[in-house]
């Protein structure tokens, strides 16, 4: 039999009062993959997201997160299973007041009874793993927007989750430090096995890191793609999804 995905999602749909944001999204996300959502802007990946971790409510449909359903958990559940995911989202900025340890030690406290010292060990640890180890004393002020989000992302790693949502990582990084951060972003899965869900519209980086993905479109009001999206760059014969992947007028 094969391993239960991660995600499970059939049928979502969102509305926002008389507004179809999509319909029908249907996909699976597996152990260990660098699953992407892509489209264009306002297509609703953001919504999506926060629908797969719910923030958003349906409209219908159902989805499963960790083998739960988000939606039919009780207030105790759904806080054990928000526990047991990392989200960075694309505004998810660090506490200028803090360091990066501190700001990294902050879900470790409000989730754990550790002590001050293990708290602020474990931080340490984690912002090692993204290469900030030399940093972990520094304000944000002090640091580039690369080492602000690999700093996020040693946030939403502190309580080790299985899965990780990114929400635009690049967003407003330079093509190097956006590059920097793919690789981080592979390693991280290829080393340590946590599956992520990364949104995004730039297609280098979705070319280096997605193993899966699937494509959001607005005026479809759903998914009009899914697969490896070196595959649907070459064989795709959605005109939409063609002129995204090939950078061609649809
Ligand atoms: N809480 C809300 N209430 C009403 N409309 C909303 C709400 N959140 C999002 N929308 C609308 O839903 C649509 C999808 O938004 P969303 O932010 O998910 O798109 P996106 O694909 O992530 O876009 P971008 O790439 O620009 O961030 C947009 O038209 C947006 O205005």
């Amino acid at each position: 039999m094969a391993e239960e995905p991660v995600i499970r999602a059939e049928g979502l749909s969102v509305r926002f009062g008389a507004r179809t944001v999509f319909k029908d999204v249907t996909f699976d996300v597996r152990r260990g993959e660098i699953f992407v959502i892509l489209g264009g802007s306002g297509c609703g990946k953001s919504t999506l997201l926060k629908t797969l971790i719910g923030l958003v409510p349906l409209a219908a449909g159902r989805a499963w997160l960790l083998g739960e359903e988000i939606a039919a958990a009780g207030d105790e559940a759904r806080r054990a299973l928000l526990r047991r995911i990392g989200v960075m989202w694309q505004s998810g900025a660090l506490f200028g007041s803090m360091t990066l340890t501190e700001n990294v030690e902050l879900p470790i406290e409000e989730h754990t009874g550790l002590p001050r010292p293990a708290r602020s060990m474990l931080a340490r640890a984690k912002l090692g793993l993204v290469g900030l180890g030399d940093a972990a004393g520094r304000l944000p002020a002090e640091i580039s927007g690369g080492m602000a989000k690999r700093a996020g992302i040693a946030r939403a790693m502190a309580l080790d989750p299985p899965l990780l949502f990114l929400d635009e990582p690049s967003a407003g990084l330079d093509p190097i430090t956006s590059a920097g951060l793919d690789k981080l972003i592979v390693e991280i899965a290829r080393e340590t096995g946590t599956t992520f869900v990364v949104v995004t519209h730039e297609l280098q980086s979705i070319l280096a890191i997605g193993d899966r993905c699937i494509m959001l479109d607005k005026e479809a009001q759903g998914m009009i793609a899914e697969g490896d999206p070196k595959r649907l760059r070459e064989d795709s014969t959605h005109p939409t999804v063609r002129a995204f992947f090939r950078r061609e007028a649809a």
